[in-house]
């Protein structure tokens, strides 16, 4: 499926279709799987003490382990195959992706009125001693905010994301994010997102505002033209 190219939304021979969602399921589990045992690798090595020797065996072993994952790339002008980009599966995003190492992931959930989102976050993202590191908080609230946009109606690119600190967000702890969308105005969308613990859910640790920008037409196509449509790469196609 990677060396095809083809879309697994192609209406075809059905049993044709059968084949591709299971080969997909099986693929998105495959990614899911890996992602799991990079996250645990990457945790593991931010928390370790092992010895020198240890260390240097475990980095021969994850070179190794490289190799078959290197053999079929990606450029960045291609969408990972097993993503489907308008139906929001993102194997590989920093924040949710469960294909993603860097991601703790953020599970997010649509509530009455806006999300919720619920993680924990590990030794990895440590910033202050036993605390999370502001960015992570700051990448935690922009993708709950830009969810909360998007499933108001209102997709948009952040253009301005104020984050105030309240209280350190503790390591090793169940954490309660929330968003909901304060204001549209024409293309720009207001949304605020907390962070809180999940033992202390009223408790503001973290507060975000975030302002979205519904992109027009011309902006979609020339950020992301050849993503969103192939052909976009054709200079005549892009400036249609
Ligand atoms: C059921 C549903 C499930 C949903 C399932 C999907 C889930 C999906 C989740 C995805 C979650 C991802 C969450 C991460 C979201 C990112 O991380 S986005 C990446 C970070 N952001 C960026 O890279 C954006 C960079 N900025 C830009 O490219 C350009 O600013 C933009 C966005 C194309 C806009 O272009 P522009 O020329 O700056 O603005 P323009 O269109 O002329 O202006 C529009 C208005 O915005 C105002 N504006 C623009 N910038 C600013 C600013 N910084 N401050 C204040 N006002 C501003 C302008 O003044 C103008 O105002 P008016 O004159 O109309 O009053």
């Amino acid at each position: 499926m990677t060396d095809s190219g083809r879309s697994y939304h192609t209406i075809g021979d059905p049993a044709e279709v059968e084949a591709e969602t299971e080969s997909l399921r099986d693929r998105r589990a495959a990614i899911t799987e890996l992602g799991d045992a990079l996250r645990t690798l990457v945790e593991q090595a931010a928390a370790t003490e092992a010895p020198a020797d240890e260390l240097r065996r475990a980095a021969a072993l994850v070179r190794e382990a490289t190799i078959p994952v290197g053999k079929q790339q990606r450029e960045r002008g291609q969408m990972p195959t097993a993503d489907d980009l308008l139906g929001g599966v993102r194997m590989y995003n920093p924040v949710c992706g469960s294909g993603s190492a860097l991601a703790p992931p953020l599970l997010i959930e649509l509530g009455a009125g806006g999300v919720t989102g619920s993680c924990t976050l590990g030794l990895a993202y440590e910033g202050p001693p036993m605390y999370a590191h502001g960015g992570v908080s700051a990448l935690l609230l922009d993708q709950i905010l830009g969810y909360a946009t998007s499933a108001s109606g209102h997709p948009g690119m952040t253009v301005r994301l104020d984050t105030e600190y309240r209280a350190p967000v503790p390591l090793q702890t169940e954490l309660r994010l929330s968003a909901e969308v304060v204001n549209v105005d024409g293309r720009k969308v207001t949304a605020r997102a907390t962070i809180a613990t999940a033992a202390e859910p009223d408790r503001e640790l973290v507060v975000a505002t975030g302002l979205f920008i519904a992109l027009r037409a011309d902006q979609a196509i020339r950020l992301f033209g050849t993503v969103l449509h192939p052909d976009a790469s054709n200079p005549a196609v892009a400036h249609d």
